[in-house]
């Protein structure tokens, strides 16, 4: 039975697949290689980047030409383990011993990764500080020497274990990001923090980091509890490995401290962004359960209406609409909260979501189900201050950066506008139909397109991409509000979310 590490074991799948990937019905020593430099901070990639190679030019090479069958995977075994035996005193190998004895399999193969610049005797040269090489100058080779126990040492291994803890646990949440929530901005973002880690983890001396890398000797690699097993959902794979996201970058940060403030700072930054994509992450998952089937909201103003406003709420709601806005923007607060406190009760009735413009502090004492706020109004943070976790909070957007900067804020649903001219609110600018389009495909939050839409356009806006629209006039000035509802409702239900 050999000892390996899970680099090794994660190399030997790995090889496997791509044989079986590419028909080759053997495993090639080329695979081998190719799934020992998968990983981009991986001990073998660190190594040949060390001595001047390049890995993607090496990737490219062997994924161009046929390298030579492998031996059984227990010949190579076995060489790695004599060589890790002879040059550390330990049965137990890593990866760089296993690329070694993979090399060592074939002149052939030698010969070629030789052309493309590196053979086992140079690789040997930056991993083994010999008596020879003893007498030399202290370069930065020597010290890739896995025997000297130092410090520094000591910490990078925390920290090499806890950089791969993160970059996982970041992996896990890209795809969850781009899989399960189907997010673009989202998923960037993830993988963004996953290269920002990997940029933190050049930060430390590559000797240091590559000396650390003793995986199987770390005690915690076998401990599991049993609630290791159990997920209940995707969003709950999501919570878990957010937390130990989290965690790695705390322990990240503290340990990076060792090697000083810079890469502590570093560390510290990409642990707020990673609480910043917990909220975007895990509200996203909430709010769009919450909105799932809202497609018609309506923004309502009583001086607007041509009849009274609960007559056309009701109506509108009989004909389809979702959510109702009360939007008073200059009426006393003596006025506007019992408005607001009748508008909820008629919302109730209706079995609608009732959303207050403008006023966390309204949409709290009428208990309102949540608040909308423009790029002008207070923050998504304050208002969150005031309503608590749970009501709805909506953000009105005119621009790609203002939706990914409320996707982080942790707006619930977002405003896309304006779209056309509007007889509710005058606009200098219109960023139209190609926001529409932009915005929808960027993020899978609830977007409802807004500004000028009626029975009219509709088709272009849902054309660009809206699945949902919030509309004023269209409702208020319409004779029959049930079936202008009706008209608008028909029309997006026509489009499958
Ligand atoms: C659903 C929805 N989207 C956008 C807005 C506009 O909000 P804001 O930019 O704050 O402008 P006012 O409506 O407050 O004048 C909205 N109200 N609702
Ligand atoms: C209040 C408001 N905000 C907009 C935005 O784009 O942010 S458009 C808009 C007016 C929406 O009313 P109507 O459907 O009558 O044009
Ligand atoms: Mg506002």
């Amino acid at each position: 039975m050999h000892q390996t590490s899970p680099g090794v074991e994660r190399a030997v799948a790995g090889a496997r697949d791509r044989a079986e990937q590419a028909g080759a019905g053997a495993v090639r020593l080329g695979h081998y290689v190719l799934a020992l430099l998968e990983e981009d901070e991986g001990r073998p990639a660190v190594l040949l980047e060390h001595i001047g190679v390049s890995v993607p030019a090496v990737r490219g090479a062997l994924r161009a030409g046929e390298t030579p069958v492998a031996p059984d995977v227990a010949v190579l075994f076995n060489a790695a383990r004599a060589w890790s035996i002879a040059h550390r005193h330990d049965p137990e190998f890593l990866t760089d011993a296993f690329l070694i004895a993979v090399l060592r399999a074939s002149d052939a193969f030698r010969a070629s990764c030789a052309a493309l610049g590196f053979t086992p005797e140079r690789l040997e040269s930056v991993l083994i500080k010999s008596e020879s090489r003893a007498a030399e100058p202290v370069s930065e080779v020597t010290v890739f020497a896995i025997t000297e126990p130092t410090a520094e040492v000591d910490a990078a291994r925390v920290l090499d274990a806890s950089f791969n803890r993160a970059r996982e646990a970041a992996r896990v949440l890209e795809d969850y990001a781009r899989f399960v929530l189907d997010d673009r901005f989202l998923t960037q973002e993830v993988k963004e923090l996953r290269h920002g880690l990997a940029a933190a983890a050049q930060k430390l001396p590559p000797r240091v980091l590559v000396a650390s890398r003793e995986t199987l000797r770390d005690v915690g690699t076998t401990a599991t509890a049993a609630s290791e097993y159990e997920r209940a959902s995707p969003a709950h794979v999501a919570v878990v490995n957010l937390k130990r996201l989290q965690e790695s970058l705390r322990s990240l940060e503290e340990f990076g401290k060792v090697f000083g403030p810079d890469l502590g700072r570093t560390l510290e930054a990409l642990r707020y962004r990673a609480y910043t994509l917990e909220r975007a992450l895990t509200i996203g998952a909430g709010s769009r359960e919450r909105l799932a089937t809202a497609r018609l909201y309506v923004l309502l103003t009583r001086a607007q209406c041509v009849a009274s406003l609960d007559w056309t709420l009701r109506e509108a709601a009989r004909g389809g609409a979702d959510v109702f806005q009360l939007r008073e923007k200059g009426m006393p607060d003596r006025e506007l909260l019992p408005l607001a406190r009748d508008v909820r009760a008629w919302t109730r009735e209706a079995g609608v979501l009732f959303i207050v413009n403008d006023r966390p502090d309204i949409a709290r004492l009428c208990d309102a189900d949540g608040v909308h706020l423009g790029q002008d109004d207070i923050t998504v943070k304050d208002a969150r201050r005031v309503l608590g976790p749970d009501p709805l909070i909506g953000v009105s957007t005119h621009s790609v950066e203002q939706v990914r900067q409320a996707v982080l804020d942790g707006a619930d649903y977002i405003g896309i506008g304006p779209t056309f001219p509007s007889k509710t609110k005058a606009f200098d600018r219109f960023p139209g139909l190609d926001f529409v389009r932009a915005a929808t495909a960027e993020t899978a939050l609830p977007t409802f397109a807004l500004g000028g839409i009626g029975a009219r356009n509709i088709a272009e806006v849902i054309a660009a991409g809206a699945r949902r629209v919030a509309v004023s006039a269209a409702i208020s000035t319409a004779d029959d509000p049930e079936r202008a509802a009706q008209v608008l409702k028909a029309a997006l239900t026509h489009s499958p979310l």
